[in-house]
């Protein structure tokens, strides 16, 4: 059922098109996430939807509700964003209290959901730090539990991971999706980051110049971008105009061929099937891992190929020579204007 619904939603500023007529269904309980390139107009989406930003023209409806000319403090929505913005001088206890508050709630109600929403976010033993001693991660944590205490009917976060390092950016990614699972918040998180926005979206808009060229779920951006853009904004497919492709595979071809560099198998193709054989020679090697990654080349074709290592297998010199199959069925192809 669709829950929170954008109809036509533009806006400019002076000349700028920043938002191109935006059409979005998300679904109650969904994590959506927008992903595009920096400046699509992903942070004025969410800003639109949160009341923070008037756009020019279109509709928005939350859960059978016409929402766009409320108040940003009428629409029941929750924001995390990049940077906490938590209140120094109060403890976490103090931080999430104040919203609370705010709605006049007795003490013992205001504690309990507190209570309530630390355990979700594992910050139990918190409650009475102050935010310089936390760590970034911690932080992050509150900034969520202090959206969550609301008790928002919707819950919008821009890059809420991009201010941490690496390692805690990818535990708290995985808490983030656990946390929206459990409480089954519809969520929709911004970022510009592909893997983050594989592993958190239920569904994916990829966004280019204010207008959302696909929606759909993670494996299928992955492997049938709708377009060239999203093709080469996701992954690290091999993207082959159709004369490159013709002349790899040695027949004729018309349409632009997106292949995977694990969709190809170092190997000759069993007897009998549809696959490709194409002689190739290794130009690089690097063993990242279970992986090893090459770059190799057939018929003046250069393209990545990855292959599983086992623990005490050669992985091909630069200059061997081998045989790689592919499967065509596989890959995903594009016509081409
Ligand atoms: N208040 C404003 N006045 C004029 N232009 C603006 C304003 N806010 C945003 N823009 C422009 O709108 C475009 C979209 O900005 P937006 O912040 O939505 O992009 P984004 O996709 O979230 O980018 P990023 O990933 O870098 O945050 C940018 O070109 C930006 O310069």
């Amino acid at each position: 059922m669709t829950y929170l619904d954008l109809s036509a939603i533009g806006l400019r500023y002076g000349d700028n098109v920043i938002l191109d007529g935006i059409d979005l269904s998300v679904e109650q309980g969904e994590m959506h996430v927008l992903l595009g390139p920096s400046g699509c107009g992903k942070t004025t989406l969410l800003r639109s939807i949160a009341g923070l930003v008037q756009p020019d023209r279109g509709a928005i409806h939350l859960a059978g509700r016409a929402i766009e000319m409320l108040h940003p403090k009428d629409r029941g929505i929750g924001m995390v964003f990049q940077h906490y913005a938590l209140f120094p001088n109060m403890t976490v206890r103090q931080n999430l209290a104040f919203g609370l508050e705010q709605r006049r709630l007795v003490r013992k109600v205001i504690d309990e959901k507190i209570d309530a929403v630390l355990e979700i976010v594992s910050l139990q033993n918190k409650a009475d730090a102050r935010p310089r001693q936390l760590s970034g991660g911690q932080k992050q944590r509150v900034a969520l539990a202090r959206a969550l205490v609301l008790e928002p009917s919707l819950l919008l976060l821009d890059e809420p991971l991009s201010a941490l390092d690496a390692q805690i950016r990818k535990r708290l990614r995985d808490e983030l999706k656990r946390i929206q699972r459990r409480t089954g918040l519809t969520s929709i998180l911004v970022t510009h980051d592909q893997d983050e926005a594989l592993s958190l979206g239920d569904r994916i808009s990829v966004m280019n110049n204010g207008r959302i060229t696909q929606t759909a779920s993670g494996p299928e951006i992955f492997y049938r971008p709708a377009d060239l853009f999203v093709a080469k904004f996701i992954g690290n497919a091999n993207i082959l105009t159709a004369a490159e492709f013709s002349r790899l595979i040695g027949r004729d071809f018309d349409q632009t061929a997106i292949i995977h560099p694990h969709v190809f198998k170092i190997g000759k193709a069993s007897e009998g099937s549809n696959l490709f054989e194409v002689a190739a020679t290794v130009v690089e090697t690097v063993a990242a891992g279970n992986v090893v990654r090459y770059v190799m080349q057939a018929n003046g074709i250069m393209f990545n190929v990855e292959a599983q290592s086992a623990m005490n297998e050669e992985c091909l010199a630069a200059g061997t020579g081998t045989t790689l199959s592919i499967n065509p069925s596989n890959g995903h192809f594009l016509k081409e204007n």
